[in-house]
C-alpha cells in the first residue's frame, strides 16, 4: 500500500491494492497491522455510511473533546473530501487539504483527530463508508461553515444542497473559539 504525505502533517493519502480480473475487483478495506505505518495506531471504533446525491456538501465537521480520526473510503461515485487542521498550536492549524476519492480509484484519506471534515458530492450519487477512532457524541460536535472566507477552500463546484444544520453553521474563527 502506497502511504501518500499531505502538507497536514498526519493527514495522509493511502493506496490499497485492487485485484482485478474479469469479475471485477477485490480490495481490502482496512487491516490494521498494515494501517498503523499511516499513522493509524488508535483502535477504529465505529463504521459509517453516508449516501448523497450529487451537489450535497456535509461539513464542516468536528468533535471538540471526543476529536475523531476517520478514515475515508468511496464505494460509489466521487467526491471532494475536505480536511481542516484544528489542533491547537498545529503549524497548519486553519489549513486545508482537498482530495478527490472515487470509487474507480483504491484511495483512502485519513484524518487523524484533530481535523474537521467535509465533502462534497460531484457525481449523481455518492456513498461514503468511513471508520472513526472515537464514538459519535452529537453534544460533543462542532461546525463551521464550507465557505468560511478565512479559510478559502477551493471547492470545485458550488454545493446544492446542505442540511438545515450546516447552512446556518458560524465562521471558521466563532466556531473555535
Ligand atoms: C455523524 C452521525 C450522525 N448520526 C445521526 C444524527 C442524525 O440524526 C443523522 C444525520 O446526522 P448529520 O446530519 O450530522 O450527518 P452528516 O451531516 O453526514 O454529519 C457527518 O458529516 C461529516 C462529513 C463528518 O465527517 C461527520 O462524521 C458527521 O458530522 O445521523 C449518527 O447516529 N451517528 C453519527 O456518527
Amino acid at each position: 500500500m502506497n502511504i501518500i504525505n499531505t502538507p497536514l502533517a498526519g493527514c495522509v493519502l493511502l493506496e490499497p491494492k485492487r485485484f482485478s480480473d474479469k469479475r471485477g475487483f477485490f480490495q481490502e478495506m482496512f487491516r490494521a497491522a498494515d494501517y498503523s505505518a499511516a499513522g493509524i495506531n488508535t483502535p477504529l471504533v465505529q463504521d459509517n455510511w453516508s449516501r448523497s446525491v450529487k451537489g450535497v456538501l456535509r461539513g464542516m465537521h468536528f468533535q471538540r473533546n471526543h476529536a475523531q480520526g476517520k478514515l475515508i473510503s468511496v464505494l460509489r461515485g466521487e467526491i471532494f473530501d475536505v480536511a481542516v487542521d484544528i489542533r491547537p498550536g498545529s503549524a497548519t492549524f486553519g489549513q486545508w487539504h482537498g482530495e478527490y476519492l472515487s470509487e474507480h480509484q483504491p484511495r483512502q484519506l485519513w484524518l487523524p483527530p484533530g481535523f474537521a471534515h467535509g465533502f462534497l458530492v460531484l457525481s449523481d450519487v455518492a456513498d461514503v463508508l468511513y471508520k472513526t477512532s472515537q464514538y459519535y457524541q452529537a453534544s460533543d460536535e462542532g461546525s463551521f461553515i464550507w465557505n468560511d472566507a478565512d479559510l478559502a477552500i477551493a471547492w470545485p463546484v458550488m454545493p446544492k444542497l446542505l442540511s438545515d444544520k450546516d447552512a446556518a453553521a458560524p465562521g471558521f474563527k466563532q466556531a473555535l473559539r
